[in-house]
C-alpha cells in the first residue's frame, strides 16, 4: 500500500514540472511589499518581509519545499490547533466543548466583544484567542510547564524532533500583551479559565512562541489530512474524532475573520498565524490524476501579513496552487 503511494507520488511529481513552483513563488515574493510584518509583537516585526517559502510532504514521504520553507518563525496562532488538540487528548472533547465552542465569528482573532454580547460568554472558538486562552488553561498537567511539555510532545510525536521556545519572542509578547491579558481577566471573571490569569497568558504566550518551519507545519498538516494517522511511522497519532473535529475548525474559523473567503477560494483546511505562517492540508482525493492524489500537508512562511493577520504572499501563493492542482475539497 505504502509501496503503491510512493510510487504514484514520484509519478504525479515527474509530471509537475517542479520548477513552476519555483516560479510561482518568485512570483508572489513580489507581492509580499502589500503586506506588513506584525508590529504589535515587537519582536516580529524584525523579520524579512520578503521571505515566501513552502514546503510539501505527501503521504509517499515525497517533500518539495521552495524560497524560504527553512527560516525559523514562531507558531503563534498555528499553536492553538496543536492545543486544542492536547486539550482534547487530556480532558476529553465534551469537557473542551463545554468551556468552548465551534462557531465562527466574523471578527478580528483578538476581539473581546462576544464575549459580553453573548450570555454566559463562552469563547466561540477555539481559533481566536479568547478560546485559545481558555484551552491553553485546560491543557493536561499541573503547572503552565507541564502544559507546554503536553504541546511539545505532540509536536515531537509528529515531526520527530522536541521544538524550543523562542525566548526573545516570548519576552516581547508578554510585555506588550495588554489586549489579551483584557481577554483573559475577563475570561477569569466569567469562570472559564481553570487556572490563574498569569499563568493562562504565560502558557498561550509560550505555545505561540514555538519555534518551527515550513517543513515542520506541512508534517502536521499531513497527519491531521490522514485523519491523524502518521503514514510514514504507520501510527495513529491524533484520534480520528479528534482530528476530523479540528479540520472543521480550521476550515471555518482558521484564516481568522478571513476564513470564508479562503474557504471560497482556496477551499482547503488551513490555521495560520500573525508570524506569517500557514499550516494546510489537502486530504486524499478521489480522482488519482491530480497531483498528491492522496492527500497532502502544506506548510507555508511569509511573515508580511495583511489586515485580517494572514500571509498575504502566502495566501496568494496557496489560492494560486489549489487553481493550479486543483485542491479544494468542495
Ligand atoms: N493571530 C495570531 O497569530 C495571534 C497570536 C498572538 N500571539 C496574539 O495573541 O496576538
Amino acid at each position: 500500500m505504502v509501496q503503491r503511494m510512493i510510487q504514484e507520488e514520484k509519478r504525479q511529481l515527474r509530471d509537475l514540472q517542479m520548477d513552476c513552483l519555483d516560479e510561482w513563488v518568485t512570483h508572489y515574493r513580489s507581492f509580499s511589499g502589500e503586506g506588513q510584518c506584525a508590529a504589535y509583537i515587537p519582536a516580529l516585526e524584525k523579520a524579512n518581509p520578503f521571505d515566501l517559502g513552502i514546503c510539501i510532504i505527501g503521504p509517499g514521504g515525497t517533500v518539495i519545499k521552495s524560497g524560504d520553507w527553512h527560516v525559523s518563525f514562531t507558531l503563534q496562532s498555528i499553536s492553538k490547533v496543536i492545543s486544542f488538540i492536547a486539550a482534547c487528548l487530556g480532558r476529553g472533547i465534551s469537557y473542551v466543548l463545554e468551556r468552548v465552542d465551534v462557531e465562527p465569528t466574523g471578527d478580528p482573532f483578538n476581539s473581546i466583544i462576544r464575549l459580553e454580547m453573548h450570555k454566559p460568554g463562552k469563547p466561540f472558538n477555539p481559533m481566536i484567542n479568547a478560546g485559545a486562552i481558555t484551552v491553553a488553561s485546560l491543557l493536561p498537567g499541573e503547572s503552565p510547564q507541564n502544559k507546554i511539555e503536553s504541546l511539545c510532545t505532540i509536536i515531537e510525536s509528529i515531526v520527530g524532533k522536541r521544538p524550543t521556545i523562542n525566548e526573545a519572542v516570548f519576552q516581547s509578547e508578554w510585555q506588550t500583551a495588554h489586549r489579551n491579558r483584557a481577554l483573559a481577566y475577563y475570561l477569569k471573571e466569567t469562570g472559564f479559565l481553570e487556572v490563574e490569569v498569569e499563568e493562562a497568558l504565560e502558557i498561550y504566550l509560550k505555545q505561540c512562541a514555538i519555534e518551527v518551519n515550513a517543513e515542520d507545519i506541512a508534517m502536521i498538516g499531513l497527519i491531521l489530512a490522514h485523519d491523524g494517522y502518521h503514514p510514514l511511522r504507520n501510527e495513529q497519532i491524533i484520534p480520528k474524532e479528534v482530528a476530523r473535529l479540528t479540520k472543521s475548525l480550521m476550515l471555518t474559523c482558521g484564516m481568522y475573520n478571513a476564513s470564508g473567503k479562503f474557504a471560497a477560494f482556496v477551499g482547503i483546511p488551513a490555521k495560520s498565524g500573525v508570524s506569517g505562517g500557514i499550516m494546510a492540508l489537502v486530504p486524499p482525493r478521489s480522482r488519482q490524476e491530480v497531483p498528491f492524489p492522496n492527500g497532502c500537508g502544506i506548510g507555508i512562511y511569509g511573515p508580511a501579513i495583511d489586515e485580517y493577520g494572514n500571509s498575504h504572499a502566502g495566501v496568494m501563493l496557496l489560492r494560486h496552487i489549489a487553481e493550479k492542482w486543483d485542491l479544494s475539497i468542495f
